[in-house]
């Protein structure tokens, strides 16, 4: 009897998996434990439960917006919100609650700040004792489990890039495999020597590989440095996110022909029940995804600003549609220079203005002067604000407002 095997053996409804692997590619006794206790010596059972205990949405008329308390996402979400003008004034980094100084007067006074783990706000959400919150899609995707009170506001915050995946080592039996579907043909999976896929993704994995015909695998977890465990002899694969894929090359895995599970990057996250029921958490809604689209429209384009000689404003026009890259977001603006000459105003320039992309702008650059613009200014801008925001609207169909 194996060690694990006398330990569990105090447990009368653990069940324990050991798998020899006396005919893999290690040497040493792998042991797998698939453990569910079902009753402990506690003499009630015990209910752990992530939020409020109740089923009722908790009575509070503060609107709760989560953000990440740390992790790689939380500085970007504060700088973000700072770029929306939502700075989010913090005492001290172990202060979970904060409130949004600018706001105070405004329209969104009664919005809170709290910082929780990512995975925590997902979870909270979903009890009801938040409201908002800006997470990765992979968290919402994996501790959501598809729970319909979870509304996408904002499915691209244009941060957080990365993607969950499936990664093999490039080595032994998988060198020739690339692809699921090779995988999932491999003769080596029985339901005696399962694909061994180490995972923080516990909801996500197991449906992704039943989703791909993957009918003999076992999962095992761990908090971090999953890519070590090939190596190590844990496991056979991996599901773990990637972003520039230098942790899967370091350690000799490799991603595989239809081995995406998700993309992921931050998103902004409702609860559909805080946005019917709660007073006030729509409104707010509207006005962050307002601020957010008019920021996210707005990163990455310049105005541009030139002088260009003309007989009309038309005239001036027609040469700047002629280029490709000079149409601005709705077509230039046109307006006559004014100049003194003999005692009177003349026109001889036209100022335009146009919106271009930061990719485009040497391009436009060059194709104002080639049709004889001269005088180019260039600036940053910081707000588009459309007529209405598509996600405002699709928001409220989803809601079916
Ligand atoms: N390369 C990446 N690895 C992990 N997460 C990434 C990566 N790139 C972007 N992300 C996003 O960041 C989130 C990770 O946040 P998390 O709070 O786990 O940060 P962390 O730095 O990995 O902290 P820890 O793992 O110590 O909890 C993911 O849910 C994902 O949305
Ligand atoms: O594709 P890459 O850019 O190499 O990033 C991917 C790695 O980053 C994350 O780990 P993290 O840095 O969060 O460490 P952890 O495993 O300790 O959470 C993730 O779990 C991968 O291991
Ligand atoms: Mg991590």
């Amino acid at each position: 009897m194996s060690v694990a095997q006398s330990f569990f053996q105090q447990f009368p409804s653990a069940s324990v998996n050991t798998l020899s692997s006396s005919s893999r590619s290690s040497p040493s006794v792998r042991i797998y434990v698939k453990f569910t206790v079902s009753c402990c010596s506690l003499a009630s059972p015990l209910t752990l439960v992530n939020g409020n205990t109740d089923n009722k949405a908790p009575e509070r008329n503060e609107i709760r917006l989560g953000l990440p308390s740390k992790g790689r996402m939380a500085t970007d979400t504060l700088d973000l919100l700072k770029d929306c003008q939502l700075s989010v004034r913090q005492v001290n980094p172990r202060q979970y609650v904060a409130e949004i100084p600018q706001v105070r007067d405004a329209n969104l006074s009664n919005l809170e700040v709290w910082f929780q783990r990512p995975k925590d706000i997902v979870r909270k959400l979903v009890s009801g004792d938040l409201d908002l919150g800006i997470v990765g899609l992979d968290t919402v995707s994996e501790y959501g489990q598809g729970n319909e009170d979870l509304i996408l506001v904002h499915d691209a915050l244009e941060f957080g890039d990365c993607h969950l995946s499936l990664a093999i080592p490039r080595y032994g039996i998988f060198e020739n495999i690339n692809s699921m579907k090779e995988l999932a043909d491999m003769p080596q999976w029985t339901a005696e020597k399962p694909l061994r896929v180490a995972t923080g993704f516990a909801y996500l994995a197991p449906k992704f590989m039943r989703e791909n015909g993957l009918k003999h695998v076992i999962f095992s977890t761990a908090d971090g440095a999953l890519e070590a465990a090939p190596a190590m002899g844990i496991a056979d694969a991996i599901v773990d996110l990637v972003s520039s894929g230098t942790t899967l090359r370091e350690n000799n895995l490799k991603e595989i022909e239809g081995g995406i599970i998700l993309e992921s990057e931050a998103v902004l996250v409702a609860s559909r029940k805080s946005l019917i029921q709660r007073k006030g958490v729509l409104d707010i809604t509207h006005e962050i995804l307002e601020r957010l689209e008019a920021h996210l429209r707005a990163v990455g384009q310049f105005t541009v600003t030139a002088n260009m000689r003309g007989s009309n404003a038309e005239e001036v026009a027609e040469r700047i549609l002629t280029q490709p890259s000079l149409s601005g977001l709705q077509g230039p603006t046109i307006s006559p220079v004014f100049c003194k000459r003999n005692g009177g105003v003349a026109v001889d320039y036209y100022a335009i203005v146009i919106c271009v992309p930061k990719k485009a702008l040497y391009k436009s650059v060059q194709q104002l002067r080639a049709i004889g613009g001269s005088g180019v200014l260039i600036s940053p801008l910081t707000y588009i604000f459309d007529e209405e925001t598509p996600r405002w609207r699709e928001l409220l169909s989803k809601l079916g407002l």
